[in-house]
């Protein structure tokens, strides 16, 4: 197999990906990569998994990989991607695409699918689509970006990071939430296992006021279950040395008591809301903690909107349908949503995969802003290290065949 066959297409954010992607798949591919249009191919991309994992799921089967016994809706994000990968490669096609391949993984997972993807490479062609430019491959040579919907392939360039808001300072809430206790979270030789597996060995984590977060640890070490212990989604904390602002979990508090102190972010929540709203609407509904908006604001509640939107510098897209957002004004949106109380803890669940580089720099500039100018206790959950971002504090997931162990790995 030629190297020339191999592609890296660096894809702006506003351009339709899944409608690109289809077109090579149905050999409707643009002439520099019609080598592809008589040739049988197959997708490895976060939507293909969650197919796939629909497909097993509807026919209680075991699919992607039966010596393991296992579903893949089992398996953690990363250990998905490495599954998946398996299946794709016994399907024999001509070639893949590799839809952002490296989101989700940590970084060893980055390392071993880079080395496999080159062995790979030998017998079969690859087409890897990314968002971001420090994602490419070395090994693939035949480099080009697209910038919008017509599908153009031009030659490649790096483009400068804009800086696009932070000449204003952070809107206040109307109230603020004050809690005695600045202690948010306290957990004591906290054990979580699954099935007799072991996942959380006896960690000892305390997040106070105002401190910024970084969590992180390979595919499978329990990030998200610490997550959902946190946020009170997980039963597991029960019985355990685990408090929650200032309260024992299991003294008889309600999910609400939990919630309300805690922003959330992660790419699945965009999911959750009807695209349709405008972004005032959307902002607004964080008043609410509603899906959409149902209820007449306040004046009030309407200013600190305005406030926010002027922050960011997107005064004029307030009428626009949330929808019609780029990837990272998106997000940016459903940050300033979560934050709009200015509640003691936001957890961000990679905020920045799937982004482009210019979309990267917008979210990135708005979190650092939080932790700057806001009292907001951060726990920012991502494989990468952000430029932009100077978390104070790291917690580590080390996976143990005991469990996976935590500790504090830099202070600042
Ligand atoms: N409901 C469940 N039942 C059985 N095993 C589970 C369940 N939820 C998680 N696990 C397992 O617990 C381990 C930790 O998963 P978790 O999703 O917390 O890891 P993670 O660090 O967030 O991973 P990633 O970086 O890949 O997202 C994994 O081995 C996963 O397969």
């Amino acid at each position: 197999m030629q190297n020339s066959t191999h592609w890296a297409i660096l894809l702006s954010n506003h351009v339709a990906k899944k409608k690109f992607i289809d077109k090579i798949l149905n050999h409707e591919a643009p002439i520099e990569l019609n080598f592809f249009n008589n040739r049988k191919g197959i997708l490895f991309s976060d939507l293909a998994i969650e197919d796939f994992i629909e497909k097993e799921y509807q026919y209680d089967s075991i699919e992607a990989d039966p010596a393991t016994k296992r579903q893949l809706r089992t398996f953690s994000s990363g250990e998905r991607k490495k599954e998946f990968l398996k299946y794709c490669i016994i399907q024999n096609t001509d070639y893949i695409i590799l839809d952002n391949a490296l989101d989700h993984l940590d970084y060893n997972s980055r390392i071993e699918l880079h080395i496999e993807l080159e062995q790979l490479s030998k017998k079969v062609s690859l087409i890897q689509i990314i968002n971001r430019s420090v994602d490419i491959f070395p090994f693939i040579i035949n480099r080009r970006q697209i910038l919008d919907n017509s599908f153009k392939l031009i030659h490649f360039t790096d483009l400068p990071a804009a800086d696009h808001f932070l000449l204003k300072s952070i809107p206040q809430p109307l109230e603020k939430i004050n809690l005695a206790e600045s202690n948010l979270v306290e957990m004591i030789n906290l054990n979580v296992s699954y099935d007799e597996k072991p996942i959380l060995k006896n960690i000892n984590w305390t997040i106070k006021n105002g401190e910024f977060w970084q969590l992180i640890g390979p595919n499978g070490s329990g990030k998200s279950t610490i997550l959902s212990l946190i946020t009170g989604d997980n039963s597991k904390g029960y019985g355990q040395e685990l408090y929650l602002f200032g309260r024992k979990k299991g003294t008889g508090e309600t999910i609400w008591d939990i919630k309300k102190n805690i922003g959330q972010f992660s790419t699945a929540m965009i999911d959750l809301f009807q695209k349709s709203h405008t972004v005032e609407q959307m902002i607004l509904s964080g008043f609410f903690n509603s899906v959409g908006l149902y209820l007449q604001p306040s004046t009030l509640q309407t200013k600190v909107m305005n406030e926010w939107l002027e922050f960011l510098s997107m005064s004029h897209l307030k009428k626009t349908a949330f929808i019609h957002l780029s990837a990272g004004q998106q997000r940016v949106i459903m940050i300033v949503r979560a934050v709009l109380k200015h509640p003691p803890l936001l957890i961000l669940d990679e905020p920045t995969e799937g982004l482009d580089d210019e979309n990267v720099s917008l979210v990135t500039q708005l979190i650092s802003a939080l932790a700057k100018e806001t009292s907001i206790a951060i726990i920012f959950v991502s494989h990468r290290k952000e430029d932009l971002l100077s978390p104070n504090l790291i917690f580590e997931l080390t996976p143990k065949p005991t469990g996976s162990e935590g500790r504090i790995k830099f202070q600042n």
